[in-house]
């Protein structure tokens, strides 16, 4: 029989929707242990809110049990300031780290086979004073590892060369060396995580129509059709540069395992157009498992019930089967 996959969900800002959608998944039975990383109190609080039932069940490691609809494992992390849903406050900026820190330890250290989180609100752990700018800049630097920001969605996945920066600073960010190490990251775990035996990655250029021939240009062929030609002469199946305009309509992706886009804003809204709630971020290059829901904090929906739970079901259940194969 194969193991209950162990998964730690933090619930990210305290002041989103990232509790209320807790509380959603909660009411659903899942093939999993699922323990969800955040303040007993804040949860609790959110579930009446919402009018849903919620037994609470404190978490001990000891204590492996299937989740059962209704019924929610909190390992708690006390909030530093009470939670307003949809007011940001930046008393609770430290605590949405901690919660991430513990999950993050604990899969490091094998109590957790897999970490899905909720989103939190870059702004204003930055306003508290703590430099941060994403789960996936944050988590590669707590397990030392270089990692690449995947979407899966829409029968895409869309893998990224950069990931939050400004837009001035995304060219000096493409050098051979980080194009070079993000393609093998993808290569890599398109093939061990994803049983993807020969992946063929799709490589956008970063200026318009793929720098036209230098006109536009000369990232593409200065830096990554060198890339790209050095990594094919080592078998990967990689096709492109190729212009990000035209590179993702329907009958071109079918022939491709990943696109490998340039920047956050070139790959990420057209994945999100075509599957916005359902879509899932992984992060590749980590040695635990990582999945993430596609949205943001969703302030304005906090607390109302009117959020919608399937981008985090489509998370977990992505973690589940990643959980699975880990161990097969
Ligand atoms: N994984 C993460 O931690 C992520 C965090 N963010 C953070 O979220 C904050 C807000 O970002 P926005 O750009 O406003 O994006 P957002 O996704 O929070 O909201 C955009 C629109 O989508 C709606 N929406 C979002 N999630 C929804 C859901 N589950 N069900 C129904 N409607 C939903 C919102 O109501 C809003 O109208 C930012 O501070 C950003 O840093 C953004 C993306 C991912
Ligand atoms: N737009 C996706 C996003 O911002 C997710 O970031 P992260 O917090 O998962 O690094």
């Amino acid at each position: 029989m194969k193991p209950l996959p162990k998964l730690a969900l933090t619930a990210g800002e305290p002041a989103g929707i990232g509790p209320d959608l807790c509380v959603q998944i909660a009411q659903e039975a899942l093939p999993c242990q699922l323990v969800v990383i955040a303040d007993r109190n804040l949860i609790k609080e959110r579930a009446a809110m919402l009018q849903q039932p919620l037994e609470i069940i404190d978490y001990t490691p000891d204590c492996v049990r299937e989740h059962s609809a209704g019924s929610l494992q909190i390992c708690s992390i006390s909030a530093e300031v009470p939670v307003l849903p949809g007011k940001l406050d930046t008393a609770n900026a430290a605590y949405v780290l901690k919660t991430l820190r513990y999950a993050t330890v604990g899969c490091s250290s094998g109590i957790f086979d897999a970490l899905v989180t909720a989103p939190v609100h870059k702004g204003i752990i930055v306003e508290a004073g703590i430099p941060f700018t994403g789960h996936t800049e944050f988590l590669a630097e707590m397990t030392g590892s270089d990692v690449v920001m995947m979407l899966v969605g829409g029968n895409m996945r869309v893998a990224l060369a950069t990931t939050h920066l400004p837009l001035r600073s995304v060219a000096d960010a493409i050098t051979f060396e980080q194009l070079e190490q993000k393609l093998r990251i993808i290569h890599h775990d398109l093939r061990g995580r994803f049983l993807i035996d020969k992946p063929c990655i799709a490589v956008a250029g970063l200026n318009p129509h793929a720098g036209e021939s230098g006109h536009l240009g000369r990232e593409e062929i200065d830096i990554i059709i060198p890339v790209l030609d050095q990594l094919r002469n080592e078998g990967m199946n990689l096709v492109g540069p190729l212009p990000a305009d035209t590179l993702f309509n329907p009958a071109r992706l079918q022939h491709y395992d990943c696109v490998f886009a340039m920047y956050h804003d070139q790959g990420l809204p057209v994945l999100k157009y075509a599957s916005f709630g359902s879509g899932v971020n992984v992060t590749l290059g980590l040695p635990i498992i990582r999945t993430s829901v596609d949205h943001g904090t969703a302030l304005d929906l906090a607390g109302t019930g009117n959020a919608d739970a399937g981008s985090l079901r489509m998370a977990i259940e992505m973690a589940i089967t990643l959980a699975q194969k880990k161990h097969a």
